[in-house]
């Protein structure tokens, strides 16, 4: 396995010897890549491969699985996640997540993003109204819901409410945001929304987001990690993963040879 080690930049998260298995099966063997801040690390693979496991193991969000078991390091912020001193709620607040299916609370489109800031203990309804407008900006949903922030977020779009819930999980200010298949339950114009937002977002987030559009990971990722198996086959510059990959598998699987 190729890796690129990019000096450059400030690393995240940085993955190391990841190892999970659900019960006796192992599902994610020997992980080993760093994440880098300001860029959009797309993770593909054919389906069962780890791609969902993966991405819930950086908010620790597969723990929430009975049966799971971890070995390794996922460092975060100077610290090893997997270490048993990790303050769930902190980490959550730092590591948003977005979901393949837009899921808003049944709650009005203003509740929806005052949640997260109200759990974590801000009260002045002034900083609340801020936050929402910043937060429905930064997702370019404030000109289409503004006159409606008091009605209900199931009234929107299927993808105005993802764009809301991007704005949730923006809204506790994170680091990085973790999207698994984003667009997979949208049209093709609400897809565009989201990559382009995404391509805004990277800017101020990091983004590592599960994919299984090809175009998509090739259009708007920074590096690819190309996972099968539970194993991470090749993680490099996502120009490189989709013109000369290191391994035959890649160059198989994004040709569309399987998958
Ligand atoms: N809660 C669970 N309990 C037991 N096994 C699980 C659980 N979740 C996933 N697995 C197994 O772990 C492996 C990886 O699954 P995962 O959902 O991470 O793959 P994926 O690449 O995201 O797949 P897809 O593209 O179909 O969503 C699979 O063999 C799957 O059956």
């Amino acid at each position: 396995m190729k890796q690129v080690i990019d000096s450059n930049k400030k690393e995240i998260f940085n993955i190391k010897k990841l190892n999970l298995w659900y019960g006796e099966d192992i599902a994610l063997k020997e992980i080993d890549f760093p994440i880098y801040n300001n860029e959009i690390t797309a993770i593909i693979g054919p389906s069962g491969c780890g791609k969902s496991t993966f991405i819930k193991t950086l908010n620790l969000m597969v723990s929430m699985v009975p049966t799971v078991r971890m070995s390794g390091e996922i460092n975060f912020d100077g610290k090893n996640i997997l270490s048993n001193k990790m303050d769930l709620v902190d980490l959550r607040k730092k590591v948003g997540m977005v979901f393949q299916k837009p899921n808003p609370f049944p709650k009005t489109i203003y509740e929806n993003v005052a949640y997260g800031p109200r759990v974590h203990g801000i009260k002045k309804k002034a900083e609340i109204d801020e936050i929402v407008e910043k937060r429905l900006k930064d997702v370019f949903l404030w000109d289409e819901v503004k006159d409606r922030l008091n009605t209900s977020a199931m009234g929107l779009s299927g993808g105005q409410q993802q764009r809301l819930c991007i704005a949730r999980a923006l809204a506790t200010t994170p680091d990085v945001l973790l999207m698994d298949e984003p667009t997979s339950a949208l049209d093709p114009i609400s897809t565009i929304k989201i990559e382009e937002l995404a391509l805004e977002l990277k800017k101020k987030f990091s983004i590592v987001m599960v994919t299984h559009n090809m175009q998509q990971a090739a259009r708007i990722s920074d590096k690819t990690a190309f996972f099968l198996m539970g194993e991470l086959i090749e993680y490099a510059d996502t120009s490189k993963i989709f013109s000369t990959p290191s391994d035959k598998r890649t160059e198989d699987y994004v040709t569309g040879k399987f998958g």
